[in-house]
């Protein structure tokens, strides 16, 4: 249930404002003044505010100041009389959400209301969840992004392709001091080699053919917030090395430029990629490694998170749905086995391209079996295989790396000695001479 504030000091229009809201299934507090509604701000779990402009004590925009201060982003409306509107559209530049000229009605209280609840959940939802996520091993990662985000700690999250690593490190972002400062994403795999320092460092003018002016890089834009290297391991290697001088100094200097910039950013780094054999085979520095890897989040992919496919599925329908203005009600029980079934080798981006075309194909008002373009179940299992071979192949590799040391062998492979025995013999490995 939401719980709405006002601060009045009419008690008669806090009364009625009051019964109607309660009557809409809505908590109510009241205030009489600004500093009993900061106490209750301060104190009490509260999702909307409806204040008067002109209090006892104070007005409505020294509150929205107060609550500005002090890290409250509570959506408040303005109540005002007509000849305060001017100060009424004061209040809304310094952050009110909307204002309501008195004498109020029910009428036009509510949908302005349920406008910035709806609005509110949304934010809130995205806020304090991984969106959507339910399943133990989701969990279990965000309480890892959690008990890391209040430090300062690089982290490193691996997962396959398209299992929502930008997003658990967005949520290390907002949860963390910097979430007022910028979160900065950069495809390390997308930039071309020789524009890498200049995207990272950024350069002045003349600096090389065609730097016609001076341009920051990202450094200079992710200043005070976090910097987000997704497909670390795609980084060339003498950009690694600029990278390791600059976390480790702590200053980093524009290409061609004189004079060096202090650096204040929190590195997050993703991979889907089996780093330490990267390393192992001389691609990726083992000193950058750790400076990057202070924490590490697994992040499991969608195959072994059962409880999310269906409400991700059915959160990207109601999106689809929105924004196309379809009306589809939902999954038929064949349509939801079979989600549940898929493996989902594209994992979280699979499953919502797979919703939308479903969605767009369906002519029942419902996404059937049949709307679902998932290759067929031999294509599974040939999947399945291929994967197998894949891992063969990596456990082969990184016991030749080790030289047929098994514990070291495992410990490149991040897995224990006895999954690495029970693997071996699961796929005939056999080191014995
Ligand atoms: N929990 C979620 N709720 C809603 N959408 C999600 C969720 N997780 C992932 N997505 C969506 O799935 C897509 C893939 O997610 P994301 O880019 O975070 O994955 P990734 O692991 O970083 O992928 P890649 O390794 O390919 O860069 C994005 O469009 C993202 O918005």
């Amino acid at each position: 249930m939401s719980r709405i504030l006002i601060v009045e000091d009419d008690v008669v229009l806090a009364r009625a404002l009051k019964n109607w809201l309660e009557r809409e299934r809505l908590q109510v507090t009241c205030a009489i003044t600004a500093a009993n509604a900061r106490r209750i701000i301060a104190n009490e779990e509260v999702d909307m505010i409806l204040s008067d402009l002109r209090l006892p004590d104070g007005d409505g925009i020294e509150l929205l100041e107060w609550m500005k201060k002090n890290k409250c982003r509570i959506p408040l409306i303005i109540m005002t009389q007509h000849a305060e509107v001017s100060s009424a559209i004061r209040a809304m530049k310094a952050g009110a959400e909307d204002y309501l000229p008195k004498p109020i009605h029910p009428e036009t209280l509510y949908p302005k209301l349920n406008d910035v609840l709806l609005r509110t959940r949304k934010t809130k939802r995205k806020q304090t969840d991984i969106l959507q996520r339910v399943s133990p091993p989701i969990r279990e990662v965000e309480r890892r992004a959690r008990l890391v985000a209040v430090t300062d700690m690089s982290v490193l999250i691996r997962g396959e392709n398209g299992s929502g690593k930008e997003l658990v490190a967005d949520l290390i972002h907002r949860t963390s001091a910097r979430d007022d400062k910028p979160f900065v994403p950069v495809d390390c795999g997308a930039i071309p080699k020789e524009l890498s320092a200049a995207e990272f460092f950024g350069y002045v003018k003349g600096a090389f053919t065609g730097a016609v002016t001076d341009k920051t890089g990202v450094f200079h834009a992710a200043d005070g917030g976090t910097l987000f290297l997704d497909e670390v391991g795609n980084l060339p290697y003498e950009v690694q090395t600029n990278l390791l001088r600059v976390l480790q100094e702590r200053r980093y200097r524009p290409i061609g430029g004189r004079r060096e910039y202090a650096c204040d950013v929190r590195i997050v780094a993703a991979t889907n990629e089996n780093i330490e054999r990267a390393i192992a085979e001389g691609h990726f520095r083992e000193d950058l490694y750790h400076r990057l890897n202070e924490f590490t989040i697994e992040l499991p992919p969608l195959r072994e998170c059962a409880d999310d496919i269906l409400p991700l599925a059915e959160f990207f329908l109601t999106q689809f749905c929105e924004k196309n203005h379809r009306r589809i009600t939902g999954f038929t029980p064949s349509a939801v086995k079979r989600l549940k079934n898929y493996r989902w080798p594209g994992n979280v981006r699979e499953l919502r391209n797979t919703v939308r075309s479903a969605a767009l194909l369906s002519m029942t008002g419902t996404i059937d079996e049949t709307d679902l373009d998932l290759p067929s179940t031999r294509g599974m299992e040939s999947y399945a295989l291929k994967v197998e071979q894949e891992e063969r192949t990596r456990i082969v590799k990184a016991l030749k790396a080790a030289k047929y040391n098994k514990a070291l062998a495992a410990e490149l492979l991040r897995i224990s000695r006895p999954t690495l025995y029970e693997k071996m013999k699961k796929y005939g490995i056999n080191t014995e001479k």
